[in-house]
């Protein structure tokens, strides 16, 4: 590698970096510091009236606090990860408390805490505030990259070597053993050249190609190996930038020795058996901090009726925290260094559980979604990575324009795609378009070169061929007013949203049904007012709308 590049790129992305975060930072400060009470809580980042209902102890030694309003929480937009500030704003002598949120219900919000925290059991206020772990996360990553030490895969990325090396030589295909033998030539060929390449190998996949099946054949072949001759099965993390797309893997992984590491009240509901959680709650490690977590909740128990016992309980607690963290960690330590592959989100692959751990392979789905510094949170921790991902997608979300112009919306993919184009394969048969849809962006973004597998080639909403499979409308001339609301400076237009509804009604009366539509705009203000045409037509009831913009 070529030290110097490095040092280029830890600078610029170190600045990016800090950019965005203060970025981020301003606009929540603004927001929240000109709020009144029922402005906070319209937008449902404070909710008010809340009072203690439970605290236990959670993992490694938190505190989880739960809080309630006696009924239903009103509407907010607090969601599990979240960090928020809890006080008692009628009283200024309550100092406010910042934690986690830990799990989310109807009635009930948990929040989780280093240390058990000081504050009243009741008039307390919860509010979102911002969240800079994941910055500070990515600074390590970047600060680490900056001191690594010379290595055949930052050869590949940052000096001479080409991302073409092989360990093998190629097998003869006709004869390999598949876990999926369905998979495609491009999938095969794509399998192939990732458990055969020494450092790199990037795997583009366009919409609906099939790009996780083939991350899932990837995965089975690495930890046990069928296609090359080799006795060795591989350690692997698999990462990606949000839950949902590691969870699309744990999903489609099957009986595999996996570990699932994240919180479990972020991750889907199939998957939480196989989180790190769910796995000490259950295994020898289960018994082994059953006792100490009682003594705890007893003492917990006891605090709040202990007046001028507190500082004695108090004391009792950190022993006991202490003690129940080093038997927890040890238990933590098992689990993730004894299974074959663990699976993280990649701001997660930066956390105390993961950060000094070894695999052979990292693994990062939806590359082309994460920011560099991201992934080599991940990437760090191996001396091969394989990125799956499509840069002709919308690249990750970023606040600050000067850091967008700066580059920090350029992925680590799409660089490498052009640095090292001999180290990619591209997926080329989609599962999911008719042609005439798939014709549009193939050309558009592809160089022509999709092609719509014959399952999906020709397939339409309706047997009776009346109604086109893609149709463009023009509203230039039709006199739609696009209006705005308010300083969200959120935009809409009535008769576009009439438009929209129409062709839901013909959708629907030729056969259609409402649960298999979405209907994608980008203004939230647009999609409130489809959901109220939607809701005033019965017929179109329970159609999916939406900003595009994951939630996840
Ligand atoms: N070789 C194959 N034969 C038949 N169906 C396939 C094949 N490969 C993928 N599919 C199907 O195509 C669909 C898309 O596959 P998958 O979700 O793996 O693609 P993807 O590229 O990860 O999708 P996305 O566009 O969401 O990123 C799925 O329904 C999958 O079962």
């Amino acid at each position: 590698m070529d030290p110097a590049i490095v040092a280029c790129v830890v600078e610029k992305h170190l600045k990016l970096i800090g950019l965005e975060e203060d970025a981020e930072r301003a606009e929540q400060q603004e927001f929240l510091g000109s709020l009144s009470k029922q402005q906070l809580q319209q937008r449902g980042v404070a909710i008010y009236g809340l009072r203690i209902t439970e605290q236990r102890t959670g993992l490694v030694g938190k505190t989880i606090v739960e809080l309630g309003t006696g009924s239903n929480l009103p509407a907010h937009v607090i969601k599990t990860g979240d960090v928020v500030q809890i006080d008692r704003p009628s009283k200024t002598e309550v100092e406010a408390v910042s934690g986690i949120v830990n799990r989310l219900t109807e009635n009930f919000i948990s929040v989780a805490f280093k240390e058990p925290p000081n504050i009243p059991d009741d008039g307390l206020r919860i509010v979102k505030l911002p969240n800079d772990v994941a910055f500070q996360r990515m600074r390590y990553a970047m600060t680490n990259l900056g001191n690594s030490k010379q290595s055949r895969l930052l050869d590949v990325l940052f000096g001479p070597v080409k991302g073409d090396g092989k360990q093998f030589p190629d097998p003869d295909t006709t004869k390999a053993r598949w876990f999926n033998p369905h998979l495609n030539e491009s999938q095969k060929e794509a399998v192939i050249s990732a458990l055969n390449a020494s450092e790199l190998k990037l795997i583009h996949g366009p919409p609906g190609t099939g790009k996780t099946e083939t991350l899932i054949e990837i995965i089975k072949q690495l930890v046990t190996p069928r296609i090359f001759n080799t006795s060795t099965r591989k350690r692997v993390l698999v990462c990606g930038p949000s839950n949902l797309s590691v969870d699309n893997i744990v999903e489609r992984l099957g009986q595999i020795d996996m570990v699932r590491v994240g919180h479990p009240a972020r991750v889907l509901e199939s998957v939480i058996p196989h989180t790190l959680d769910s796995r000490l709650a259950t295994g020898d490690a289960a018994a082994l901090v059953k006792d100490i977590r009682l003594e705890i909740d007893t003492a917990l128990k006891q605090l709040s009726k202990s007046g001028a016992k507190r500082r004695e309980i108090y004391a009792e607690l950190k022993e006991l925290r202490k003690e129940l963290y080093s038997r927890e960690k040890g238990a933590i330590d098992n689990l993730i260094s004894g299974s074959s592959v663990v699976l993280s989100t990649l701001n997660m692959a930066g956390s105390k559980l993961l950060k000094n751990r070894r695999f052979d392979v990292v693994i990062i789905d939806e590359a082309g979604q994460a920011l560099e510094a991201e992934c080599w949170l991940a990437m760090l921790l191996a001396e091969k990575v394989i990125l799956a991902g499509d840069h002709c997608q919308l690249p990750p979300t970023v606040s600050s324009p000067s850091a967008e112009r700066g580059g920090l919306a350029t992925t680590l993919f799409e660089r490498l795609v052009s640095r090292n184009p001999e180290a990619m394969s591209l997926l080329n048969t989609q599962y999911r378009m008719n042609h005439l849809i798939m014709d549009w962006s193939s050309t558009e973004f592809y160089h022509g070169k999709l092609i719509a597998d014959p399952s999906v080639a020709t397939h339409s909403l309706f047997t009776e061929h009346n109604e086109s499979v893609l149709r463009l409308i023009d509203t230039v001339g039709f006199d739609y007013l696009e209006a705005q609301v308010d300083e969200d400076q959120s935009k809409y237009n009535e008769g576009e949203a009439k438009l929209v509804v129409e062709h839901l009604l013909k959708l629907v009366t030729g056969g259609v049904s409402p649960k298999s539509i979405a209907v994608i705009t980008p203004y939230n203000a647009q999609v409130g007012l489809i959901e109220t045409l939607v809701s005033e037509c019965h017929q179109v009831r329970g159609v999916e709308i939406g900003s595009g913009i994951s939630q996840s």
